[in-house]
């Protein structure tokens, strides 16, 4: 009987001219059906018949607005289109206020578990926080026109600013989102003047306002005294509650113009962004200057100069919804078959090949701050590796890679990163979202030096090099002058924690260059610092002494002279490059101390003594040893089931295959890094 019946749902489906669709989809229409299946017994054919056709002409009807919903955005005309970002410093509330947005108009239905939702990567639900800039455009109705909204929730850590500079690329204005208890932070102040410089409207948004210790007027202050904003200008909102937030639809709409293009001119579609996908290679989210671009055009690249064939065009809703075209104004997407990572340049401009475009707009390249050599565990995930790093520099181009080789890592990569958050990230994704497991060596940063007169070694006389593995560092000796990167470091402080700061700020070897007041509470410092004092333990320092109320940002301030050393390790007496680092010379002895002390705790003990000794020069200035041992597992089993003796030592085994045989030592893949991390 059943078999009847579903035979007999079939052929009624066949009957309305789906057999393609039944055909090719004969599991998910089994599926679809199972709630009329399962009330087969009491259910006649006709019934079927009945249900079976308002099931297809729902489905028509879906199929309709979808196509109404792309002829929308195929036609909207660019006085209806506002682009924006939304920025803030870190936690400020961006994310959860691109989710009340989204709710609000309608593009995701009002649910308490939606939380975040454009933070889509697994490392961004891991730590809470946004890495990457993510765009979706959605559609709001004020009075009789219905607008095309594009927002960009943005990252707040300084590491990720990169994300933020090239978002503004596609906007006309942005939501400067200022906690509403916490008060104006570091990458508040970056951020107003990314914005600023770049010539965008500023919408001052205070968020929070739901919290009882909120003080949105001294914030509101605090925005005049340093920003020149009108305190009536400053919008009040809770992300969290949606209280505020259609005034502000209407503010961005009212505040925020629309975009100036001509689409009757020939394209210039800006490339702000890119991604990888497997099975289309990759795919490029643009900012429409001017012209327009369909499926089957052929585009250039202003960088490259290859050609392609479009394939696919459309919006992120913040899926891909393809469309046929995209004009002037608008952000989308576009896919063309580009095959590698380097064809996808950020900032890069396609324009149509029969009408080239000269004069593009180039974005400047994030300049990476801080360099790590990436190895694998062994060489045999080399392959894996390399295809990892390429589709992961196409999401994440602020990285830059080189090739390295290392004695005792073997063949590997010398990656550039924005700072160390940037860096542990990257290695997260790589792990999460590529199955590849790396060794990073302790991070550094690139200095500059001049070599003496005459040629020395390999290198020329009077030439300036720039070193950024320690492993490369020359003979003393044959060094004339070395600099080092410095950067010119924001903090802001409730002035309880002003004397703290100031240690911690001398101890790094920071220079003041002012101090000013933001209001009767709130401190704003600006301190000179060598950036290699600040990429490890800085900011984690600053929080904890500041019990988490100051906030840092920093930007690059150039060069300035130095007097370094290179701090070697030994282990059991011979040299492990991997693990030297660079210091300056006045923190030798305190750095050489506290790195054996370090590894003594890092380094699992083995089946024989090892002698871990820094150096500088030759001369040894610090030394620890650490004992002889061999970890039985097994010790505590008596008899019993030799099941459990194998899952044992099979655990054991699997725990060394995470360790690293370095100078006939296990050491332990996280140790480089590890070794940086001051007690
Ligand atoms: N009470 C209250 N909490 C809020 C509000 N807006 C955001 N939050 C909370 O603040 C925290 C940080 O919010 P996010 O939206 O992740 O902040 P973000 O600025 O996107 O963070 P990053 O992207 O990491 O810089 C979360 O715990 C939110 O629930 C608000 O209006 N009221």
């Amino acid at each position: 009987m059943m078999r009847l019946l579903q035979t007999k749902v079939f052929r009624i489906i066949v009957d309305h001219g789906c057999r393609c669709k039944l055909e090719n989809t004969h599991k998910s229409i089994v599926k679809e059906y199972s709630s009329i299946l399962n009330h087969r017994k009491n259910t006649t054919v006709s019934t079927l018949y009945r249900r079976s056709c308002r099931f297809y002409s729902l489905e028509a009807s879906d199929k309709q607005a979808a196509a109404s919903e792309r002829e929308k955005f195929e036609n909207v005309p660019a006085e209806l289109i506002r682009n924006f970002s939304i920025i803030a410093h870190v936690d400020h509330g961006k994310s959860t206020l691109a989710d009340r947005l989204l709710e609000i108009t309608g593009t995701m239905k009002a649910d308490p578990s939606n939380k975040q939702v454009l933070d889509r990567l697994q490392v961004e639900k891991d730590r809470g926080i946004t890495v990457k800039a993510q765009s979706v455009s959605i559609w709001h109705k004020s009075g009789d026109k219905e607008y095309l909204l594009n927002l960009i929730d943005t990252p707040g850590h300084v590491d990720f600013s990169n994300e933020v500079f090239r978002s503004l690329s596609a906007c006309q204005g942005v939501l400067l989102l200022v906690d509403a208890n916490q008060g104006v932070q570091a990458q508040t102040v970056a951020n107003f003047y990314l914005a600023f410089s770049k010539d965008l409207v500023i919408l001052p948004v205070l968020n929070k306002i739901d919290l009882k210790n909120a003080e949105p007027e001294v914030v509101a202050n605090q925005l005049q005294a340093l920003f020149d904003i009108d305190p009536s200008d400053v919008l009040k909102i809770s992300a969290k509650t949606g209280q505020g937030v259609p005034a502000l639809l209407e503010a961005i709409i009212g505040r925020i113009p629309a975009p100036q293009t001509d689409r009757d001119l020939p394209l210039r579609a800006l490339i702000y962004d890119s991604w990888f996908d497997r099975y289309k290679g990759a795919i490029v989210v643009v900012y429409l200057q001017t012209g327009q671009i369909r499926v089957g055009d052929h585009i250039c690249s202003a960088h490259t100069g290859i050609e392609y064939t479009v394939k696919s065009v459309g919006v992120l809703r913040p899926h891909q919804q393809p469309t046929n075209k995209l004009s002037g104004g608008q952000v989308g997407y576009i896919q063309c078959n580009m095959r590698t990572t380097q064809e996808a340049h950020i900032g890069d401009t396609l324009y149509l090949k029969s009408q080239p475009v000269t004069d593009v707009e180039q974005l400047t390249p994030a300049k990476p701050m801080v360099f790590a050599g990436v190895f694998p565990l062994d060489q045999s995930q080399n392959p894996v590796l390399r295809t990892a790093i390429e589709k992961l520099t196409l999401n994440d181009p602020a990285v830059s890679v080189k090739q390295d080789t290392s004695p005792a890592l073997g063949q590997g990569w010398r990656l550039g990163f924005l700072g160390l958050l940037h860096m542990e990230v990257f290695n997260q994704r790589l792990e999460q979202e590529h199955n590849a497991h790396a060794i990073i060596t302790a991070p550094s940063v690139t200095y500059k030096l001049k070599i003496k007169g005459k040629k020395n070694q390999e290198l020329m006389g009077g030439e300036t090099i720039y070193i950024s593995n320690p492993a490369h560092w020359p003979h003393p000796q044959i060094i004339e002058e070395m600099s080092e990167p410095i950067v010119l470091a924001t903090i802001i402080t409730p002035d309880d924690y002003l004397g703290k700061i100031m240690s911690l700020c001398n101890e790094r070897r920071g220079i003041q260059q002012n101090i000013s007041n933001i209001d009767n509470k709130r401190i704003m410092l600006q301190f000179v610092f060598p950036l290699n004092e600040i990429i490890v333990n800085f900011h984690d320092g600053l929080k904890a002494i500041s019990s988490g109320f100051a906030s840092f940002d920093y930007e690059d301030a150039g060069y300035s002279p130095t007097n370094l050393v290179k701090l070697s390790i030994l282990l059991n007496g011979s040299a492990v490059d991997e693990l030297s680092i660079i210091v300056h010379h006045s923190k030798v002895d305190f750095e050489g101390r506290a790195l054996c002390r370090k590894l003594v705790e890092i380094i699992p003990r083995q089946m024989f003594q090892i002698a871990i000794q820094a150096t500088v020069n030759g001369k040894i200035i610090a030394r620890e040893t650490l004992k002889a041992y061999r970890k039985d597992v097994t010790a505590k089993l008596y008899g019993g089931d030799v099941t459990r003796r194998t899952k044992l030592l099979k655990q054991q085994a699997e725990g060394k295959k995470k360790m690293k045989m370095i100078a006939n030592i296990q050491i332990p893949r996280d140790t480089f890094i590890e070794i940086l991390k001051k007690e």
